[in-house]
């Protein structure tokens, strides 16, 4: 299984199909809100029926009825992994787990993950504009150990946070980490950046790469090197 999730950040079907036919093999793909507002939840079906695990990234937080409500819906489209921001509750992220569970289609859960605090966010904005006051990484453990309570699988976090919150949740507690910069490449709108050799080194159970693939030369070669570092 790969440990590399590619974020397919397009916002036209074609664009995906293109990049995708460079792959012969299924691969793990992220499906977030810039393709999903372009084409809609159509795009799932179109890159599962290509045969690619999918991980849907639309980070729901809201009420949990309305969570649930949600997810249950999500769950039909039978993805393998969803998402929720852990800053919702524990009551909102349980309330996701059951939504999940009634959708369920052919006795297939798909994960719930929660986005702890965003990879782009700095101790500073945390701080500052967040108004959550200490280290990130204490902000971020204590949404895992939330996330965990609520029933769900894992956290989205960055690779510096990875292997505390294997400590405090346990080895079965996925860790999926964006912010995947390989060394030569610009860090963007990221703060919290970490090469996939890192990755692998912190224990990280999946890295998200997106533009470091997606805008690189050739895009399968990098993919390919991306993935090795992981192995
Ligand atoms: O939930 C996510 O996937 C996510 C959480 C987070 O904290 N940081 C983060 O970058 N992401 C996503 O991971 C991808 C990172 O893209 P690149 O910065 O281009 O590699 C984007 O699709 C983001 O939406």
């Amino acid at each position: 299984m790969s440990k590399t999730i590619v974020a397919l950040d397009f916002s036209s079907k074609e664009e995906v199909v293109q990049f995708l036919s460079q792959f012969n093999e299924p691969i793990y793909v992220k499906i977030g809100m810039e393709l999903t507002y372009a084409c809609g939840l159509d795009i799932v079906k179109t890159v599962k029926d290509m045969g690619h695990n999918i991980f849907l990234d639309l980070k729901l937080h809201d009420i949990p009825n309305t969570v649930k409500g949600g997810m249950k819906n999500l769950a039909k489209l039978g993805v393998d992994i969803t998402n929720v921001h852990a800053a919702g509750g524990i009551a909102m992220m349980k309330a996701a787990k059951e939504g999940l569970k009634e959708g369920a289609q052919g006795g297939k859960t798909p994960l719930c993950i929660a986005v702890t605090q965003l990879t782009s966010t700095s101790k500073e904005a945390m701080n500052n504009e967040l108004g959550i006051d200490g280290e990130v990484i204490d902000c971020v453990v204590k949404y895992a150990l939330n996330a965990k309570e609520a029933g769900l699988d894992g956290v989205v976090c960055s690779v510096h946070e990875a292997a505390a919150i294997k400590k405090a949740c346990g080895p079965d507690f996925l860790t999926v980490t964006p912010g995947i910069r390989l060394a030569s490449d610009s860090v963007d709108d990221q703060k919290r950046v970490a090469t996939p050799a890192y990755a692998k080194e912190q224990g990280c159970d999946y890295i998200v790469v997106g533009r470091s693939i997606t805008k690189s030369k050739n895009p399968k070669e990098t993919y390919d090197l991306i993935e090795n570092m992981m192995k």
